[in-house]
């Protein structure tokens, strides 16, 4: 599979939208900071976690796929992409899921997916259970999904890393990671009949109204891999008893709608001591989101 392949894919399974992102559409960009609180010493090493003060944070929160007019109470993961700015200029970004997990242990199994929704969509009865049935793994996201009803709104819910990072500098003991924001004012699910009977846009109005009573925040977490933790599939979890080290907080002060338009959420985007593994699924994302951010930047 290659990058292109999903943008092409996207646009045939969300229609074309000149100008809008080919995935994560719809969504809301916000203004904040990022406060490290790394206590370990080792953590302290690396450029993200080398101070205490606030450093400038962009942070867009969206619905995954490529329609800007789905609607927020659908069963579908919530994204956020966060890009922190150092002191010393260097960026660092993050851009995760509300689900745990990613429908496929590589781009091929993915991409298979979106071409059997697709398949279905053109009239192949039964094309996505087939699938599913044989490819396993693009099947986890789907399972976990239909057991956790969407969040009631964009700072009340988990999101997730999904890929392993590598921590450590040059010459210190490297460790595989993931990282987690949990956010402070605790999970809030949807209920079945909120989802029945909420307007297809109450999330961005929803945030801005929180945002009056001051900032939302998430404390950003990482969980360390142990002896036999699958570091490379992004559709398996880590058993969930895995420790989590607290890194810092992340405050969402307020809606700017125009301060994402040229940013490029891309996570191969690190700061130094933080790197990414080889998870295939991770590697492919630059380019799918550099062809994405070129058309969107020139109205295509
Ligand atoms: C093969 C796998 C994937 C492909 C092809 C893909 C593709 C894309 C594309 C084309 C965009 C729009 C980029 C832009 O115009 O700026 C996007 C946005 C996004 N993706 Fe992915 N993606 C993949 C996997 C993932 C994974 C694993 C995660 C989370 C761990 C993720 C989270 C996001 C988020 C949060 C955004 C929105 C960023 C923003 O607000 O601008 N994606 N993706």
């Amino acid at each position: 599979a290659q990058a292109n392949d999903f943008i092409q894919v996207f646009e045939a399974l969300s229609g074309q939208h000149p100008g809008e992102r080919k995935g994560h559409a719809k969504g809301v960009c916000t203004i904040g900071s990022f406060r490290p609180s790394a206590g370990e010493p080792w953590l302290k090493e690396l450029s993200l976690f080398a101070t205490e003060q606030a450093l400038p944070a962009q942070v867009r929160f969206s619905m995954a796929g490529g329609d800007p007019f789905v609607a927020d109470t659908s069963r579908s993961p919530r994204g956020i992409g966060v890009r922190i700015e150092l002191p010393d200029g260097q960026v660092h970004q993050l851009a995760g899921l509300s689900t745990p997990v990613f429908p496929g242990k590589d781009p091929d199994s993915f991409l298979g997916l979106l071409r059997a929704s697709l398949a279905q969509r053109e009239g192949e009865t039964g094309a996505v259970a087939r699938y599913l049935q044989q490819h396993p793994d693009a099947a986890r996201q789907g399972q976990w999904l239909k057991q956790h009803n969407p969040p009631a709104s964009y700072t009340s819910v988990n999101y997730f890393g999904i890929h392993s990072f590598i921590f450590g500098n040059q010459g210190q003991q490297k460790r595989f990671g993931r990282w987690e924001l949990w956010p402070v004012d605790g999970e809030q699910p949807l209920t079945d009949a909120e989802m029945a009977q909420l307007p297809d846009d109450f999330l961005q109005e929803r945030l801005m109204q929180r945002l009056k009573t001051g900032p939302a925040q998430f404390e950003l977490k990482l969980i360390l891999a142990e002896e036999g933790d699958p570091l490379l599939d992004p559709s398996l979890q880590w058993p969930d008893n895995r420790p989590r080290v607290t890194l810092g907080r992340l405050s969402i002060d307020s809606v700017v709608a125009s301060a994402c338009d040229r940013l490029n959420f891309d996570p191969n985007v690190l700061s130094k001591g933080i790197a990414a593994s080889d998870d295939p699924v991770l590697r492919l994302r630059s380019a799918a989101y550099a062809i994405s951010f070129g058309k969107r930047l020139s109205g295509r």
